[in-house]
Protein backbone atom coordinates (compact mmCIF):
# COMPACT_ATOMS: atom_id res chain seq x y z
CA UNK A 1 0.00 0.00 0.00
CA UNK A 2 1.60 3.17 -1.06
CA UNK A 3 1.55 6.14 1.19
CA UNK A 4 -0.42 8.97 0.50
CA UNK A 5 1.48 12.28 1.36
CA UNK A 6 -0.18 14.62 -1.32
CA UNK A 7 1.89 17.64 -1.60
CA UNK A 8 5.43 17.76 -0.29
CA UNK A 9 7.59 20.74 0.91
CA UNK A 10 10.77 19.99 -1.44
CA UNK A 11 13.68 22.20 -0.81
CA UNK A 12 11.19 25.18 -0.50
CA UNK A 13 8.79 24.49 -3.05
CA UNK A 14 5.70 22.11 -3.01
CA UNK A 15 5.80 19.41 -5.40
CA UNK A 16 3.72 16.61 -5.91
CA UNK A 17 4.85 13.29 -3.97
CA UNK A 18 5.75 10.99 -7.15
CA UNK A 19 8.23 14.00 -7.94
CA UNK A 20 9.96 14.37 -4.48
CA UNK A 21 12.89 12.10 -5.32
CA UNK A 22 16.63 12.13 -4.56
CA UNK A 23 19.32 10.96 -5.89
CA UNK A 24 20.58 7.09 -4.89
CA UNK A 25 24.19 8.33 -4.09
CA UNK A 26 22.65 10.45 -1.60
CA UNK A 27 24.95 10.20 1.53
CA UNK A 28 22.18 9.74 3.90
CA UNK A 29 20.69 6.82 2.32
CA UNK A 30 23.82 4.88 2.69
CA UNK A 31 25.00 5.91 5.80
CA UNK A 32 21.72 7.32 8.19
CA UNK A 33 22.94 10.62 7.85
CA UNK A 34 19.51 12.84 8.61
CA UNK A 35 17.50 14.19 11.34
CA UNK A 36 13.84 14.41 11.09
CA UNK A 37 11.03 15.36 13.23
CA UNK A 38 7.45 13.48 13.94
CA UNK A 39 5.15 16.48 14.60
CA UNK A 40 1.17 16.01 15.03
CA UNK A 41 -1.51 18.16 13.63
CA UNK A 42 -5.21 17.43 15.11
CA UNK A 43 -8.34 18.67 14.18
CA UNK A 44 -10.01 21.35 16.84
CA UNK A 45 -12.95 23.75 17.43
CA UNK A 46 -11.13 26.30 15.03
CA UNK A 47 -9.45 24.07 12.60
CA UNK A 48 -6.44 22.27 12.56
CA UNK A 49 -3.93 23.06 14.69
CA UNK A 50 0.08 21.72 15.09
CA UNK A 51 0.95 20.56 18.39
CA UNK A 52 3.56 22.22 20.24
CA UNK A 53 5.41 23.77 16.80
CA UNK A 54 7.74 25.52 18.24
CA UNK A 55 9.86 22.73 20.72
CA UNK A 56 9.58 20.50 17.58
CA UNK A 57 11.47 22.79 15.55
CA UNK A 58 13.70 23.67 17.67
CA UNK A 59 15.06 19.62 18.77
CA UNK A 60 15.14 19.33 14.15
CA UNK A 61 17.74 22.08 14.36
CA UNK A 62 18.94 20.93 17.57
CA UNK A 63 19.40 17.48 16.19
CA UNK A 64 21.20 19.16 13.02
CA UNK A 65 23.69 20.97 15.31
CA UNK A 66 24.92 17.29 16.69
CA UNK A 67 24.57 15.70 13.23
CA UNK A 68 27.35 19.29 12.09
CA UNK A 69 24.59 19.79 9.28
CA UNK A 70 23.76 23.02 7.87
CA UNK A 71 20.15 23.19 7.34
CA UNK A 72 19.41 26.13 4.41
CA UNK A 73 16.09 27.17 5.63
CA UNK A 74 15.53 29.20 9.02
CA UNK A 75 13.44 27.47 11.85
CA UNK A 76 10.76 30.29 10.82
CA UNK A 77 10.99 28.80 6.97
CA UNK A 78 10.67 25.52 8.33
CA UNK A 79 7.65 25.96 11.00
CA UNK A 80 6.00 27.76 8.03
CA UNK A 81 6.57 25.09 5.51
CA UNK A 82 5.11 22.59 8.29
CA UNK A 83 1.72 24.59 8.44
CA UNK A 84 1.74 25.09 4.72
CA UNK A 85 1.82 21.38 4.12
CA UNK A 86 -0.58 20.66 6.35
CA UNK A 87 -2.92 23.58 4.74
CA UNK A 88 -2.28 22.70 0.79
CA UNK A 89 -3.27 18.89 1.65
CA UNK A 90 -6.20 19.89 3.27
CA UNK A 91 -5.45 17.61 6.19
CA UNK A 92 -7.83 17.93 9.53
CA UNK A 93 -5.19 16.08 11.35
CA UNK A 94 -2.46 14.41 10.49
CA UNK A 95 1.59 13.59 11.37
CA UNK A 96 4.53 15.45 9.70
CA UNK A 97 7.88 14.27 9.07
CA UNK A 98 10.15 17.07 8.36
CA UNK A 99 13.37 15.70 7.30
CA UNK A 100 16.95 16.69 6.84
CA UNK A 101 19.67 15.05 5.05
CA UNK A 102 23.09 14.90 3.40
CA UNK A 103 23.21 14.85 -0.17
CA UNK A 104 24.45 13.19 -3.01
CA UNK A 105 27.52 15.43 -3.01
CA UNK A 106 30.29 12.72 -2.17
CA UNK A 107 30.32 9.59 -0.78
CA UNK A 108 32.80 9.36 1.55
CA UNK A 109 31.84 8.56 5.11
CA UNK A 110 32.34 11.42 6.19
CA UNK A 111 29.21 13.80 5.43
CA UNK A 112 30.81 17.78 5.64
CA UNK A 113 31.67 18.37 2.04
CA UNK A 114 28.13 17.38 1.14
CA UNK A 115 26.90 20.47 3.31
CA UNK A 116 24.09 22.14 2.97
CA UNK A 117 21.83 19.92 3.66
CA UNK A 118 18.59 18.85 1.57
CA UNK A 119 14.82 19.37 3.32
CA UNK A 120 11.48 18.44 3.08
CA UNK A 121 8.04 18.32 4.75
CA UNK A 122 5.92 15.69 3.82
CA UNK A 123 2.37 14.64 5.85
CA UNK A 124 -0.22 11.92 6.45
CA UNK A 125 -3.09 10.67 8.30
CA UNK A 126 -1.82 8.58 10.75
CA UNK A 127 -4.06 6.99 12.88
CA UNK A 128 -3.61 5.13 16.40
CA UNK A 129 0.39 3.96 15.83
CA UNK A 130 0.26 1.02 17.67
CA UNK A 131 -3.47 0.36 16.55
CA UNK A 132 -6.72 0.64 18.51
CA UNK A 133 -6.72 -2.76 20.56
CA UNK A 134 -3.49 -2.02 21.62
CA UNK A 135 -5.12 0.85 23.04
CA UNK A 136 -8.25 -0.15 24.43
CA UNK A 137 -6.72 -3.57 26.19
CA UNK A 138 -3.23 -2.20 26.39
CA UNK A 139 -0.15 -2.91 24.40
CA UNK A 140 1.60 -5.89 25.35
CA UNK A 141 5.68 -5.54 25.46
CA UNK A 142 8.87 -7.59 24.99
CA UNK A 143 12.27 -6.69 26.71
CA UNK A 144 14.51 -6.35 23.32
CA UNK A 145 17.90 -8.17 23.29
CA UNK A 146 19.05 -5.00 21.71
CA UNK A 147 19.74 -2.08 24.50
CA UNK A 148 19.29 1.80 23.82
CA UNK A 149 22.99 2.80 22.76
CA UNK A 150 25.40 4.59 25.10
CA UNK A 151 26.05 8.31 24.95
CA UNK A 152 29.20 8.12 23.65
CA UNK A 153 27.76 5.70 20.84
CA UNK A 154 24.98 7.46 19.45
CA UNK A 155 23.53 10.68 20.50
CA UNK A 156 20.00 9.61 21.78
CA UNK A 157 18.85 13.47 22.51
CA UNK A 158 19.05 13.83 18.52
CA UNK A 159 16.55 12.54 16.47
CA UNK A 160 18.89 11.24 13.44
CA UNK A 161 17.70 8.73 11.25
CA UNK A 162 20.85 6.40 11.85
CA UNK A 163 19.88 6.04 15.55
CA UNK A 164 16.52 4.38 14.30
CA UNK A 165 18.21 1.08 12.98
CA UNK A 166 18.72 0.13 16.88
CA UNK A 167 14.67 0.90 17.05
CA UNK A 168 14.13 -1.07 13.98
CA UNK A 169 16.19 -3.69 14.99
CA UNK A 170 13.98 -3.85 18.46
CA UNK A 171 10.54 -3.07 16.99
CA UNK A 172 11.64 -6.37 14.41
CA UNK A 173 12.39 -8.58 17.25
CA UNK A 174 9.22 -7.42 19.56
CA UNK A 175 7.01 -8.47 16.28
CA UNK A 176 8.45 -12.01 15.98
CA UNK A 177 7.88 -12.48 20.05
CA UNK A 178 3.94 -11.51 18.83
CA UNK A 179 4.18 -7.94 21.16
CA UNK A 180 3.06 -4.76 20.23
CA UNK A 181 6.27 -3.11 20.95
CA UNK A 182 9.85 -3.46 22.24
CA UNK A 183 11.12 -1.69 25.69
CA UNK A 184 15.13 -1.08 25.38
CA UNK A 185 17.11 -1.29 28.42
CA UNK A 186 20.44 0.63 28.94
CA UNK A 187 23.44 -0.94 28.83
CA UNK A 188 23.57 -1.33 32.53
CA UNK A 189 19.98 -3.15 32.61
CA UNK A 190 18.02 -0.25 33.81
CA UNK A 191 14.51 0.87 31.75
CA UNK A 192 14.82 3.32 28.81
CA UNK A 193 12.64 3.87 26.67
CA UNK A 194 10.58 2.36 23.92
CA UNK A 195 11.83 1.96 20.29
CA UNK A 196 9.83 4.93 19.87
CA UNK A 197 7.91 6.47 22.54
CA UNK A 198 9.06 7.04 26.44
CA UNK A 199 8.09 4.80 29.16
CA UNK A 200 6.02 5.93 32.68
CA UNK A 201 4.63 4.06 35.59
CA UNK A 202 2.45 4.52 38.18
CA UNK A 203 3.18 2.98 41.77
CA UNK A 204 0.49 3.87 44.85
CA UNK A 205 -1.02 6.73 43.09
CA UNK A 206 2.35 8.89 42.16
CA UNK A 207 3.49 9.06 38.84
CA UNK A 208 7.11 8.23 37.86
CA UNK A 209 8.23 9.32 34.44
CA UNK A 210 11.62 7.70 33.75
CA UNK A 211 14.42 10.11 33.87
CA UNK A 212 15.79 11.66 30.54
CA UNK A 213 19.45 9.54 30.71
CA UNK A 214 20.53 8.16 26.85
CA UNK A 215 16.57 8.35 26.08
CA UNK A 216 14.78 11.23 23.31
CA UNK A 217 13.80 14.05 25.18
CA UNK A 218 10.33 13.36 24.57
CA UNK A 219 7.39 16.43 23.94
CA UNK A 220 4.78 14.50 24.84
CA UNK A 221 6.56 12.94 27.94
CA UNK A 222 7.05 16.54 28.80
CA UNK A 223 3.79 17.47 27.80
CA UNK A 224 2.20 14.65 29.66
CA UNK A 225 4.29 15.53 33.31
CA UNK A 226 2.79 18.94 32.84
CA UNK A 227 -0.90 17.79 32.27
CA UNK A 228 -0.50 15.25 35.19
CA UNK A 229 0.36 17.79 37.68
CA UNK A 230 -1.98 20.01 36.82
CA UNK A 231 -4.23 16.95 37.59
CA UNK A 232 -2.76 16.32 40.99
CA UNK A 233 -0.88 13.62 40.66
CA UNK A 234 2.97 13.64 42.26
CA UNK A 235 5.26 13.21 39.39
CA UNK A 236 8.58 12.19 40.04
CA UNK A 237 11.10 11.70 37.69
CA UNK A 238 13.78 8.38 38.10
CA UNK A 239 16.21 5.62 36.96
CA UNK A 240 13.91 2.35 37.19
CA UNK A 241 14.72 -1.37 36.40
CA UNK A 242 12.57 -3.81 34.42
CA UNK A 243 10.99 -5.47 37.60
CA UNK A 244 9.88 -1.94 39.03
CA UNK A 245 7.58 -1.99 35.86
CA UNK A 246 6.63 -5.83 36.54
CA UNK A 247 5.48 -4.52 40.11
CA UNK A 248 4.03 -1.51 38.76
CA UNK A 249 0.09 -0.55 39.17
CA UNK A 250 0.20 0.87 35.77
CA UNK A 251 2.61 1.14 32.79
CA UNK A 252 2.12 3.53 29.76
CA UNK A 253 4.09 4.91 26.70
CA UNK A 254 4.12 8.20 25.54
CA UNK A 255 5.19 9.81 21.79
CA UNK A 256 3.95 11.93 19.46
CA UNK A 257 3.14 9.14 17.32
CA UNK A 258 2.13 6.77 20.01
CA UNK A 259 0.19 9.42 22.01
CA UNK A 260 -0.32 7.55 25.42
CA UNK A 261 -0.53 3.91 24.91
CA UNK A 262 -1.52 2.02 28.01
CA UNK A 263 0.83 -1.22 28.68
CA UNK A 264 -0.99 -4.50 29.81
CA UNK A 265 1.74 -7.31 29.64
CA UNK A 266 5.61 -6.55 30.18
CA UNK A 267 7.74 -10.10 29.50
CA UNK A 268 4.51 -12.35 29.57
CA UNK A 269 3.85 -10.75 32.95
CA UNK A 270 0.49 -8.74 33.41
CA UNK A 271 1.20 -5.12 34.70
CA UNK A 272 -1.60 -4.94 37.59
CA UNK A 273 -4.62 -6.30 36.31
CA UNK A 274 -3.24 -6.77 33.10
CA UNK A 275 -5.84 -4.25 31.66
CA UNK A 276 -5.45 -0.84 30.34
CA UNK A 277 -4.84 1.52 33.93
CA UNK A 278 -7.16 3.99 34.77
CA UNK A 279 -5.10 6.69 35.72
CA UNK A 280 -3.35 5.84 32.77
CA UNK A 281 -7.02 6.50 30.90
CA UNK A 282 -7.85 9.51 32.41
CA UNK A 283 -4.43 11.13 31.39
CA UNK A 284 -4.86 9.55 27.75
CA UNK A 285 -8.08 11.26 27.76
CA UNK A 286 -6.67 14.56 29.43
CA UNK A 287 -3.97 14.55 26.63
CA UNK A 288 -6.63 14.00 23.86
CA UNK A 289 -8.64 17.35 25.34
CA UNK A 290 -5.59 18.72 25.10
CA UNK A 291 -4.51 18.38 21.15
CA UNK A 292 -7.72 18.77 20.14
CA UNK A 293 -8.29 22.09 21.43
CA UNK A 294 -10.75 21.34 24.06
CA UNK A 295 -8.72 22.54 27.44
CA UNK A 296 -7.93 26.00 26.93
CA UNK A 297 -5.33 26.14 29.52
CA UNK A 298 -3.13 24.48 26.89
CA UNK A 299 -3.83 26.79 23.89
CA UNK A 300 0.10 27.98 23.71
CA UNK A 301 0.47 24.90 22.45
CA UNK A 302 -1.36 24.97 19.45
CA UNK A 303 -0.06 26.63 16.27
CA UNK A 304 -3.65 27.10 14.25
CA UNK A 305 -3.32 26.37 10.60
CA UNK A 306 -6.21 28.26 9.18
C1 LIG B 1 13.27 6.81 20.61
C2 LIG B 1 12.10 7.73 20.87
N1 LIG B 1 11.79 8.03 22.16
C3 LIG B 1 10.76 8.85 22.48
C4 LIG B 1 9.97 9.39 21.49
C5 LIG B 1 8.85 10.34 21.92
O1 LIG B 1 9.26 11.66 21.56
P1 LIG B 1 8.15 12.78 21.28
O2 LIG B 1 7.51 12.44 19.99
O3 LIG B 1 8.93 14.08 21.22
O4 LIG B 1 7.17 12.74 22.41
C6 LIG B 1 10.23 9.13 20.13
C7 LIG B 1 9.37 9.74 19.05
N2 LIG B 1 9.12 8.81 17.99
C8 LIG B 1 8.64 9.46 16.79
C9 LIG B 1 8.91 8.59 15.60
C10 LIG B 1 8.05 7.36 15.53
C11 LIG B 1 8.31 6.64 14.25
O5 LIG B 1 7.71 5.60 14.06
O6 LIG B 1 9.14 7.17 13.47
C12 LIG B 1 7.16 9.86 16.92
O7 LIG B 1 6.49 9.44 17.89
O8 LIG B 1 6.72 10.64 16.05
C13 LIG B 1 11.32 8.30 19.82
O9 LIG B 1 11.64 8.02 18.54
Amino acid sequence: TRMKAGLIWFNGHMVAQEEAKVSVLTHALHYGTSVFEGIRAYETPKGPAVFRLPEHVERLFHSARVMMMELPFTPQQISDAIVQVVRENGYKSCYIRPLAWMGAGSLGVNPLPNNPAEVMVAAWEWGTYLGEEAVRKGARLVTSSWARFPANVFPGKAKIGGNYVNSALARIEAQHAGADEALLLDKEGYVAEGSGENIFFFKGGTLYAIEHGVNLMGITRDSVITIARDLGYEVREVRATRDQLYMADEVFMVGTAAEVTPVSYLDRRPIGSGTAGEHTMRLRKAYLEVVQGHNPKYDEWLTYVA
